[in-house]
């Protein structure tokens, strides 16, 4: 798939870069440049990986020289650089706008001025129907990749998406969370227990990725079918894998929460492809023309209903627990707990 190939990763020193890292550097793929903000954590990388087909670039996606900078015969771009946390974006919305939205324009721009072949925008759930700052500027990032392919001829650059739910244990997310919880003694927090998320590995994410590069035309948002749970049922989980006691302690929705996410909207899942696993929703293909809005209304619209973490696959306890140990990150951690 890669073979002779230049990728480059924006946002390449966080998690998600790292596994794309691990999963694409024992291929025949040429070179993979990572590009990002943070030399510290760019020189940990290059120390740990000692690899002649990794090239580290410094720069910022809010500066387009920097970008463009790193694209020169780039092959394909995979686009993960962004502000993740909800709280900061909540806090500075216009430091959203400029990673998220205009970064984003910036990546598309040097990716279209340079002749590369794909460029596939990693998006997130929080982003369909959003109600916080770093939803919606992901939802504006969505709107300027899908705008943006319908200007230019997709033999030369490809430009697509993916969206995908929480990645589990993530940094700062709930799983080391409770973990750490569980090990200090303190009681597991709990905001609501019927809040439900979309439960997927990173794996998973790094195969949705790799099923939109494959798969999708340009303009396209890949979504990957995912299994969610309810948060106390989460808690219940890890507590039974650290045979733990610990109290569970309910309190209460955050600032910028919602009880459950959305993959896809009402709206997209009308439009979208059945694709087995995957779902794929197509670019809308109306020009400006808003006579054709009226006079051909949608009536599908007025009974589909959105995917989100509510009513897709419930997992049980027992099946987070399965699902859970597949998780290196918790087989470390249990083993840990039990040589204590
Ligand atoms: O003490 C806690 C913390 C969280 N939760 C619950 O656990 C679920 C997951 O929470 P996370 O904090 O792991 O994930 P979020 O859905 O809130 O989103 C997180 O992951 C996002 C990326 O997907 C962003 O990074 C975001 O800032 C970050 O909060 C939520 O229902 C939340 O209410 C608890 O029950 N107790």
């Amino acid at each position: 798939m890669f073979q002779d190939k230049i990728l480059l990763i924006t946002g390449g020193t966080g998690s998600f870069g790292n596994a794309v890292l691990d999963r694409f550097l024992n291929t025949d793929v040429k070179e993979i440049r990572i590009f990002s903000r943070d030399e510290k954590k760019q020189d940990d990388m290059r120390k740990k990986y000692r690899n002649e087909k990794i090239k580290f670039y410094l720069g910022d996606v809010r500066n387009k020289d920097s970008v463009k900078n790193a694209m020169y015969n780039v092959n394909y771009v995979f686009h993960a650089a962004a502000l993740k946390q909800v709280p900061s974006c909540e806090f500075f919305p216009m430091e959203a706008v400029k990673t998220n939205v205009i970064g984003t324009e910036n990546v598309l721009d040097a990716s279209i001025e340079s002749g590369v072949q794909k460029v596939i925008c990693l998006s997130t759930d929080k982003a369909a129907y959003p109600i916080n700052a770093m939803g919606i500027s992901k939802a504006m990032m969505e709107k300027t990749f899908v705008a943006k392919s319908k200007n230019i001829n997709p033999e030369r650059t490809l430009i697509c998406g993916t969206r995908y739910g929480n990645v589990m244990a993530s940094r700062g997310s709930v799983i080391p969370l409770f973990i750490e919880q569980i090990k200090s003694g303190q009681d597991i927090t709990v905001t609501d227990p019927y809040m439900t998320r979309f439960l997927m590995s990173l794996e998973e994410a790094v195969e949705l990725v790799i099923f939109a590069f494959k798969n999708a035309e340009t303009g396209d948002i890949m979504v990957q079918k995912s299994p969610a749970s309810t948060i106390k049922d989460l808690a219940q989980a890890i507590k039974e894998l650290f045979s733990a006691d610990n109290e569970i302690k309910i309190i209460g929705t955050r600032h910028g929460e919602k009880l459950y996410e959305t993959l896809l909207t009402r709206e997209e899942h009308v439009v979208a492809q059945d694709l087995k696993n995957f779902y794929k929703v197509p670019a809308d293909s109306r020009d400006l023309n808003y006579d054709k809005y009226f006079v051909e209304g949608d009536k599908q619209l007025t009974t589909e209903t959105e995917y989100n973490s509510h009513n897709t696959f419930r997992l049980n306890v027992e099946e987070i627990k399965e699902k859970l140990l597949t998780l290196k990150y918790v087989q470390e951690e249990l083993k840990d707990w039990r040589q204590l």
